[in-house]
């Protein structure tokens, strides 16, 4: 059987003779049933972890310094992944600014049985240097190669305008007290989780990398939405 996807090719060639974006990270990783959830499909919470990881060391190579995770924008998975296939992820930085950088994340799976690709979804995250005792790092510019790295790179600017403004609104909404109708309902989807942070949890920063803290947060979200659920009557 083909592949399903219709990919860039530039961004899943591998090897030296055509050109290869020097930020560029690739990883790949075989589905274990200690990756899986309840329902034996990848855990979210497990995919996120390895898009953060891929993602911070493009943001560190271009970078050449430690990096941290600032944000990722939404995040739409179009296909569940189950025990046994092989997920790949790419990421390469579509443009840096001062201190931040924009990384795209691409994520596909394959059966290797059936030779079957498919792509699950497309993701964006924004890094940051890590300040120095001489202040603000300025990262060196990304010079695009390609007509689909010069898109990325103008879409870039958009994108980084378009999340600015929307960590403000959030800001905003989680500031106003407002009253909602349903606040009994969601008083009873509460759940609350507390971590220790244990050297499993970090990184090669030795802190807790972003991944992680993504990981709990869907764990505790999964959980909240099965209240919910159950509330419905579902
Ligand atoms: C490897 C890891 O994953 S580490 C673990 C997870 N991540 C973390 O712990 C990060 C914790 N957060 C932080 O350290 C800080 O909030 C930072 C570094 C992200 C931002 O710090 P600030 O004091 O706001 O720094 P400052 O205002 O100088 O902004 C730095 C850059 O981050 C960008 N930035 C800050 N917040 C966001 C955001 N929510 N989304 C996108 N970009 C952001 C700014 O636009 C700025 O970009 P520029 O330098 O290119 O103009």
């Amino acid at each position: 059987m083909g592949r399903e996807t219709s990919l860039d090719p530039q961004l899943i060639q591998s090897c030296g003779d055509v050109y290869r974006n020097p930020t560029e990270v690739q990883m790949s990783q075989i589905v274990l049933p200690c990756h899986a959830n309840h329902c034996g499909e990848l855990s979210v919470g497990q995919l996120l972890k390895w898009m953060d990881s891929t993602a911070c060391l493009s943001a560190e190579r271009h970078a050449g310094c430690s990096c941290v995770t600032a944000s990722v924008d939404d995040i739409h998975f179009e296909h569940t992944i189950g025990v046994g296939k092989v997920v790949s992820i790419i990421a390469k930085v579509n443009r840096a600014f001062t201190s931040s950088m924009e990384v795209g994340i691409l994520v596909t799976c394959e059966d290797l049985y059936t030779d079957r690709h498919w792509k699950v979804c497309h993701a964006f995250a924004t890094f940051v240097a890590r300040r120095t005792e001489a202040g603000k790092v300025q990262l060196k510019q990304v010079i695009p190669h390609t007509q689909k790295e010069q898109m990325e790179y103008s879409l870039a600017a958009e994108r980084r305008r378009m999340r600015l403004i929307h960590a403000e609104i959030i800001t905003d909404l989680l500031n106003s007290s407002t009253e909602f109708e349903d606040s009994v309902l969601a008083e009873r989807t509460r759940v609350e989780s507390v971590e220790l942070v244990l050297p499993p949890h970090t990184n090669h920063q030795v802190s807790t990398f972003g991944g992680q803290i993504m990981a709990w947060m869907e764990n505790v979200a999964t959980i909240a939405a099965r209240y919910a659920f159950s509330i419905h009557g579902f």
